[in-house]
C-alpha cells in the first residue's frame, strides 16, 4: 500500500476533485457541464445528475475542492455570498434570535436587520471583541452565533476558539457560523477552531478575479449538510456551471495569490502607518492592532485589506487615485479602495456607523498584486492631493 502522504494547500487546491478517472475521456482539466438536464436510463433511472439546479458536475467539482482545502467534509455553493447567508440563516424559524458580532459586511447587517426581522427572526449586533459582552446577549431562543473575523471594514479580530467554547458550554444547539471571506481557508481554518459552518463571498478573494458573484458554506456535520442540501436546491439559489468552472481555476493559484496579497498589504500598511497625512492604520499583523497575539494565534497571515483614517479631504484622496479602483468588492488581483460610510457600509444606520467609527474618514483597501512600488506612489500622490 502506497503511504498516505498529507497533501500540502496547493496541491489539495490542485488536485482536490479533480482526478480525471471521474470521466471517461480523463481530461485532466475537469470539463464543464453546461446541460440543465439528464438524460435517464429509465424513469427516475440516473447516473447522479437529474436537473442542473438540483446538482452538476462542474458544481460537485468545485465543492469538492472547497471541502478539501477547509479541511471540511462537505462543501456548497450558491449564487452569492448572501446566497450562502440566506440558506444557512434559513436554517433557523421564527422566534429565533442570532447574536452576531457589531461589525459585518453592511449587506449581511441589512440582511438580518431588515430580511430575517420579517420572519421574526431577531438580532443582537454585539461587539465580539468583549466576551462577556457576547456571551450576555445569548437569550432562551438564541439558536445561531454569527462571527465575521476580521470584520469587515474595521479589522477586529475574535477569538474563535474561545467563543465557540463559551457558546457550546452555554448550549451544544447553537450553531456558530463564521464567514471567512477576508482571510480564506489558506490564513484561517474557523472549522478547526470549533465553528459549525464556514461561510464565504465566493466573489472575494476564493475567486479572486472579479469575474463571478458566488457565495460557499463548508461543514464537517453531516445533519447541517444534508439540511443546506435541502435548502440549496428548494430554494434555488444554486450558482451556474461556467461561474463552478471559473471558480475551480481560481483556487489553483489561491496560496500563492494570498501569500502576495499578504505581501503587498502589510507593505502599504507600514507606509501608511509612517505618513504624516494618516490618523490611525488598522492591519491584525501590525505591532500597534490591539489584538495582534489574537492574531498570531488564529491566524496563518493576512490578506491584502487595510482600512485607515485619513487626515484631509477623504473624497479629494480617492479621485486622486490612479491604480487603485475606487469600487466596492475587495480580494481581486487588482487594487480597490473604497469610503464605507457611503458605500458598502451606507446600509447601516447612522447610528451603528457612528458607534462603530464608520465615518467619512475611514477608508478601505483592498490591496492587490500590482507592483507594490506603484501602489505606494499612488497612495502617496493621492495623500497629497487630500491635503490641498
Ligand atoms: C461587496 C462586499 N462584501 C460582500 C460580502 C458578503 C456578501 O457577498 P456577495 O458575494 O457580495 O453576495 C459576505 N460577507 C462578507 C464579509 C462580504 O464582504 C464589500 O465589502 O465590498
Amino acid at each position: 500500500m502506497p503511504t498516505h502522504i498529507e497533501e500540502g494547500f496547493a496541491t489539495k487546491a490542485i488536485h482536490s476533485g479533480q482526478d480525471p478517472r471521474q470521466w471517461s475521456h480523463r481530461s485532466v482539466i475537469p470539463p464543464l457541464v453546461m446541460s440543465t438536464t439528464f438524460r435517464q436510463d429509465g424513469p427516475g433511472e440516473h447516473r447522479g445528475y437529474e436537473y442542473g439546479r438540483s446538482g452538476n458536475p462542474s458544481r460537485n467539482v468545485l465543492e469538492t475542492c472547497l471541502a478539501s482545502i477547509e479541511n471540511g467534509k462537505h462543501g456548497l455553493v450558491f449564487a452569492s455570498g448572501l446566497g450562502a447567508i440566506t440558506a444557512v440563516t434559513s436554517l433557523l424559524q421564527s422566534g429565533d434570535h442570532i447574536v452576531c458580532v457589531d461589525d459585518v459586511y453592511g449587506g449581511t447587517n441589512r440582511y438580518f436587520r431588515v430580511c430575517l426581522v420579517k420572519n421574526n427572526i431577531e438580532t443582537s449586533f454585539v461587539d465580539g471583541t468583549n466576551l462577556k459582552l457576547f456571551l450576555d446577549s445569548i437569550k432562551d431562543n438564541t439558536k445561531m452565533v454569527w462571527i465575521e473575523t476580521p470584520t469587515n471594514p474595521l479589522l477586529k479580530l475574535i477569538d474563535i476558539r474561545a467563543v465557540v467554547d463559551a457558546v457550546k458550554a452555554i448550549r451544544e444547539d447553537i450553531i456558530v457560523v463564521v464567514d471567512n471571506s477576508f482571510l480564506t481557508c489558506y490564513f484561517q481554518r474557523p472549522l478547526e477552531l470549533g465553528a459549525d459552518i464556514v461561510i464565504y463571498s465566493i466573489t472575494k478573494y476564493m475567486n479572486g478575479h472579479s469575474d463571478v458573484v458566488m457565495g460557499a458554506a463548508i461543514t464537517r456535520r453531516d445533519d447541517l449538510e444534508d439540511r443546506l442540501r435541502f435548502l440549496q436546491n428548494a430554494m434555488g439559489i444554486v450558482p451556474s456551471p461556467f461561474d463552478c468552472a471559473q471558480v475551480n481555476r481560481s483556487l489553483k493559484t489561491l496560496e500563492i495569490r494570498m501569500i502576495q496579497h499578504m505581501k503587498a498589504g502589510l507593505t502599504v500598511a507600514k507606509f501608511l502607518e509612517s505618513h504624516s497625512s494618516v490618523e490611525k492604520v488598522f492591519h491584525p499583523l501590525l505591532p500597534s492592532h490591539a489584538q495582534r497575539e489574537l492574531a498570531k494565534k488564529q491566524m496563518k497571515g493576512h490578506s491584502g485589506m487595510v482600512t485607515f483614517y485619513i487626515k484631509g479631504d477623504s473624497r479629494k484622496f480617492l479621485k486622486a487615485l490612479k491604480i487603485f479602483a475606487v469600487a466596492e468588492s475587495l480580494g481581486g488581483f487588482e487594487s480597490l479602495a473604497e469610503l464605507p460610510s457611503i458605500m458598502t457600509h451606507a446600509s447601516l444606520t447612522a447610528e451603528m456607523r457612528n458607534e462603530l467609527g464608520i465615518n467619512d474618514q475611514l477608508i478601505r483597501l483592498s490591496v492587490g498584486l500590482e507592483t507594490e512600488s506603484d501602489l505606494i506612489a499612488d497612495l502617496d500622490q493621492a495623500l497629497k492631493a487630500a491635503q490641498s
